[in-house]
């Protein structure tokens, strides 16, 4: 990549869309005025909050794809092949690199909605993009160059980790750590609702959830040990934290996380399998 700003824009302007932008911003990497998004003539939010970044923001795709460099696709999947229709009608050059971060569409369906020269690849971020913390992957197309791959993988790193995998994997990964950020909003939220039932000022349940969850990840990561060694450090002999383990394995905690990566793989499975609705 060269040194001048990387003109990136965003078929669908919406949360995910938001999130990667202020995080390539935040990084560095590109500045609002390098940018333009798409949204619905409906979403006014979105509109908005691409115009407050100091991004171009319009309700057509055709001048998404003309002034940019890299084209994040970032529309729903049951507006995919619609969006991208807008671009392969218009007959304009597409000779482009799209980075398509849709749940379950996969690249030979993207490669048959868009112009036959433009290059894509596959990608699974996550919501904490935003603050730079995202966990990301991405599946390189057969049209895609060295140099796509690196200018993905310079994106990527800037707001998080970043893995290049293999399409088969995507689906299980979009389940994991595509959806993931909503399992823990939910466990921090419970968390600090455990707290207030048992007296706690909500403020500080929140606030003692939310770093409960970070320094426990970050334990994870750092000290590369196995989790469930770290777990047995938490739990003394005929401690508190047994008891509340004991609790959470009769409620079938772990079996209703899997169960939930499973569910939600299978749901993105329907999108690549069974058509685009
Ligand atoms: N929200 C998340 O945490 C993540 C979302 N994704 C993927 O990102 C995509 C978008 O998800 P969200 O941002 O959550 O949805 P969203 O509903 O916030 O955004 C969708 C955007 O598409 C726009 N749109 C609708 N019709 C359009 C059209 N015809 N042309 C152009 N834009 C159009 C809407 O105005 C909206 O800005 C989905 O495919 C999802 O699978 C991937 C990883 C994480
Ligand atoms: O809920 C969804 O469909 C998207 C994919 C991963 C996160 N959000």
């Amino acid at each position: 990549m060269t040194s001048k700003l990387l003109k990136i824009g965003f078929i669908g302007g919406g949360k995910m869309a938001q999130a990667m932008a202020k995080g390539f911003i935040s990084a560095g990497l590109s500045k609002g005025e390098a940018m333009i998004a798409s949204c619905h003539p409906s979403d006014l939010m979105s509109h908005k909050a691409f115009k407050d970044i100091g991004a171009e923001s319009v309700f057509e795709n055709v001048p998404v794809v003309e002034k940019s460099e890299v084209v994040i696709i970032s529309t729903k999947p049951s507006v995919v092949p619609i969006a991208l229709g807008d671009i392969k009608k218009a007959g304009i050059s597409a000779d482009k690199l799209f980075l398509s971060i849709a749940m379950g569409v996969t690249i030979k369906q993207l490669e048959e909605f868009l112009p036959r020269q433009s290059r894509v690849i596959r990608v699974m971020p996550n919501l904490p993009a935003l603050i730079r913390s995202g966990a990301s992957v991405y599946v390189c197309g057969n049209k895609t160059t060295e140099n796509d791959s690196n200018i993905t993988k310079k994106l990527l790193e800037s707001i998080g980790t970043c893995d290049q995998v293999t399409e088969s994997m995507l689906d299980a990964i979009t389940a994991l750590s595509g959806s993931g950020p909503a399992y823990i909003y939910i466990l921090i939220e419970a968390l600090a609702d455990g707290g207030v039932k048992m007296g706690l000022p909500r403020d500080l349940a929140y606030r003692l959830a939310s770093q409960t969850v970070l320094g426990a990840s970050k334990m994870v990561k750092e000290t590369n040990t196995h989790p469930a060694v770290l777990k047995d450090d938490v739990t003394s002999p005929a401690g508190s934290t047994a008891a509340g383990l004991h609790f959470l394995e009769q409620q079938g905690f772990r079996a209703a996380v899997i169960g939930a990566i499973e569910v939600a793989t299978q749901r993105c499975r329907q999108i690549s399998q069974g058509g685009i609705n």
